[in-house]
């Protein structure tokens, strides 16, 4: 590794991080977390399903917490926290609720059943469904049971969901309804190791051999005797694998991410710390589950940051994001809340639907004190802590009124992660004094590896390394960019059998190479500016991030709702466009109706365009003149020749995860769109040796 190598660590947070030197301690040290029997000559990495990892531990600090188990874990928060509420779920639109002490008995009674249905020792159980009790318990009854819980992403085809079922070699399929039960059976002859199918939710249309209902796996978890499900528990260490998260696919097959239950665990611990979370007994977080679980950052907040500190997690209804999310959270008032970056974007864009449609006054009140919030709040960003007449008026008149239409009211912790935000989006909500913290991390990293704090953030920074963990700018530049590397107990275990892939991540040093490009500020806040796996080499030799380019495209020009940069091996960069639709709520398909911002758009620029039809194909010449002058204006500001985008077209769809452009966590899945628009983009290069700003029209 270099000298000039840059290595972050947070300020000691909690106790004395400091400047402790990282140790890889022999696990056989800690004879109370019952690793001793582990064999000392451990590697950091493994590939394979009944192996354990040395871990990352420190001497002193945060790092240095005792390892322990999902179960060790669960029995401190059922004595800390037993008659709190744990889950809160809708039945007939009444909430009901589980105790800490019911749920746990509920996760052994879910492990029992699963012993009885014939779960082996590490084994998959996937769990196919829509976030609700059951899931939880399912995941967690999976790991008590000696398995390993596998989340599988709702929006998944059959094909997809066979390819993780038979990966994880799963014994055990959790399926939420009918429709989803559908894309198992039809796999379910290519899945040697499957040996049961219970559904959730709804009766069952039809009895089959080995589909169950939830009840008759609760039933069956009665004949199995508690000494049974105890001696496994007992055996399982802190550094095997217990849970695996299947990678969503933007750069290629979805991988296999073992995660140890220390990865887990001490995550929770390590997060909980650095955001200052407090422990129910103090004062209860609440917190709304409804983003995909199969996905880390979801499973981390909802089930395991909760359980550490023994929060409430109520269950969002399955169209949450179809759009009634909106009443959950007025109903439900979470105390931290997070969004991936389309969730507040959507938020953004209903909120300016709906000021558009106010008197005149009211836009005029709201104008005034989104200028006075974003004043304010860029002063406290940077240390300040002002507290002006105009900003207690425009809290009394707006702020509060905004948060309480959220059901925000009570919320000091929105969090945005899992992939890049605009800085519009962040200014926006940061104008009406919701500041929205941004956080980073991967699956390899069970979730969190950045976090910025209300004392801590920068606008379109990521923040700082969580507490006990450490970040390294590899091989940085003259700017001081270069790869994030990632240390700490919540690097995963590595890819299950995917040996290449996991060397390929971690390095010989035990490094995790998160595959990001990025630089710390002086005063050590991060910032993300590319990812090397899409970086973009040009035929010239010239390296590229797009995410920059592509992120001051969809600033510039309103009208613009997904923007992807090509010229990987080119002559020059060009881009595909796509316009902010409505969404069929039910489907997800974008629609051809504009949205009322990018109709307000094409109104401003003299255009009557309602529809994206009306505009793609060079229909509307005044809408194609101001995206040109705002590409003309992106490309003015850029650094370089090759730097600029020199074609681009506007597709008739906007993308969004029913087609297939767009991962579970809205992520742009490069090489499915480059496939599907082949055409367009070949188009752009038919006579590259001329580069001219000719647009092509998309189909
Ligand atoms: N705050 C953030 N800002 C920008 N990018 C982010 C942020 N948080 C996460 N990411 C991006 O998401 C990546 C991690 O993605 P994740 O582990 O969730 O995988 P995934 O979405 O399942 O897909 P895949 O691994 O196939 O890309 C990071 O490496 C980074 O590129």
């Amino acid at each position: 590794m270099k000298e000039e190598e840059i290595v972050q660590e947070q300020a000691n947070i909690n106790s004395a991080v400091g400047d402790e030197k990282s140790v890889i301690v022999d696990p056989s040290q800690y004879d109370a977390c019952s690793l001793k029997s582990v064999a000392p000559d451990l590697k950091m990495w493994t590939t394979l399903r009944d192996s354990a990892v040395q871990l990352r531990m420190e001497e002193s600090g945060v790092a240095s917490l005792p390892p322990m188990t999902i179960h060790q874990l669960f029995e401190e928060a059922v004595q800390k926290y037993g008659d709190y509420v744990a889950l809160a779920y809708k039945h007939e639109d009444q909430w009901n609720q589980l105790t800490y002490k019911q749920y746990y008995e509920q996760c052994r009674l879910a492990a029992k059943g699963f012993i009885k249905l014939g779960l082996e020792r590490y084994h998959g159980v996937g769990i196919l469904g829509f976030n609700s009790a059951e899931w939880f318990i399912a995941d967690i009854g999976a790991i008590l049971a000696g398995g390993f819980a596998v989340g599988i992403y709702t929006t998944n085809s059959a094909d997809a969901c066979h390819y993780v079922l038979e990966d994880c070699e799963a014994n055990i399929v959790i399926v939420e309804n009918h429709k989803q039960l559908q894309k198992i059976l039809q796999v379910q002859d290519q899945l040697p190791h499957l040996k049961a199918i219970i559904q959730y939710k709804d009766d069952l249309k039809e009895k089959r051999p080995n589909l169950y209902t939830w009840g008759e796996l609760m039933e069956c978890g009665k004949g199995v005797p508690d000494a049974q499900l105890d001696q496994i528990i007992s055996s399982q260490k802190p550094n095997q694998c217990c849970t695996l998260i299947y990678t969503s696919g933007t750069t290629g097959q979805p991988k296999g991410v073992m995660l140890s239950h220390d990865n887990i665990t001490w995550t929770a611990t390590a997060a909980g710390r650095t955001v200052r979370l407090r422990e129910a007994t103090e004062q209860q977080e609440i917190v709304v589950s409804y983003l995909p679980l199969s996905h880390i950052a979801a499973q981390m907040i909802d089930i395991w940051l909760t359980m550490k500190y023994g929060g409430t997690t109520y269950f969002a209804q399955p169209d949450a994001l179809k759009g009634s999310l909106a009443n959950t959270l007025k109903e439900v008032r979470p105390t931290a809340f997070m969004g991936v970056p389309r969730v507040w974007e959507k938020m953004q864009e209903k909120m300016k639907a709906v000021g558009a449609k106010s008197s005149t006054i009211k836009r005029k009140v709201a104008s005034w004190a989104k200028g006075v919030g974003l004043e304010t709040n860029l002063k406290r960003m940077n240390g300040a802590s002002p507290q002006p007449m105009k900003y207690q008026v425009a809290k009394k008149l707006v702020f509060k009124k905004v948060r309480k239409a959220l059901g925000l009211d009570r919320c000091t912790k929105c969090y945005t992660g899992a992939a890049p935000i605009t800085k519009d989006t962040l200014e926006f909500f940061l104008s009406l004094n919701i500041p929205v913290y941004e956080l980073y991390g991967m699956s390899e990293s069970s979730g969190p590896h950045t976090i910025s704090l209300p004392d801590a953030f920068r606008i379109t920074s990521c923040g700082k390394v969580i507490s006990g963990c450490k970040t390294k700018i590899y091989q940085p530049d003259g700017d001081g960019s270069g790869e994030i590397l990632f240390w700490g107990r919540h690097v995963f275990m590595g890819y299950l059998n995917m040996e290449e892939k996991t060397k390929e991540s971690i390095d010989e040093d035990g490094w995790l190479h998160s595959g990001d490009i990025g630089k710390h500020d002086d005063k050590g806040f991060l910032y993300i500016t590319g990812r090397i796996k899409e970086l973009i080499i040009t035929a010239g030799g010239e390296n590229i991030p797009p995410v920059p380019i592509e992120d001051a495209i969809k600033e510039q020009i309103p009208i613009i709702s997904n923007v992807m940069v090509i010229g990987d091996k080119r002559k020059f960069l060009s881009m595909l466009l796509t316009l902010k639709c409505n969404v069929n709520l039910d489907t997800g398909e974008p629609e051809d109706e504009l949205t009322t911002e990018a109709i307000e758009f094409c109104q401003k620029i003299g255009s009557k365009a309602n529809k994206v039809s009306e505009i793609v194909g060079h229909k509307d010449k005044l809408v194609y003149a101001a995206i040109q002058e705002g590409v003309n204006a992106v490309n003015e500001q850029s650094i370089s020749n090759a730097q600029k985008v020199q074609k681009w077209a506007i597709l008739h769809k906007d993308f969004s995860i029913a087609g297939g452009e767009l991962g579970p966590t809205m992520k742009l899945k490069r090489p499915v769109v480059s496939k599907m628009y082949k055409d367009q983009i070949d188009g752009f290069y038919m006579d590259a040796a001329t580069p001219t700003d000719i647009v092509i029209p998309s189909k």
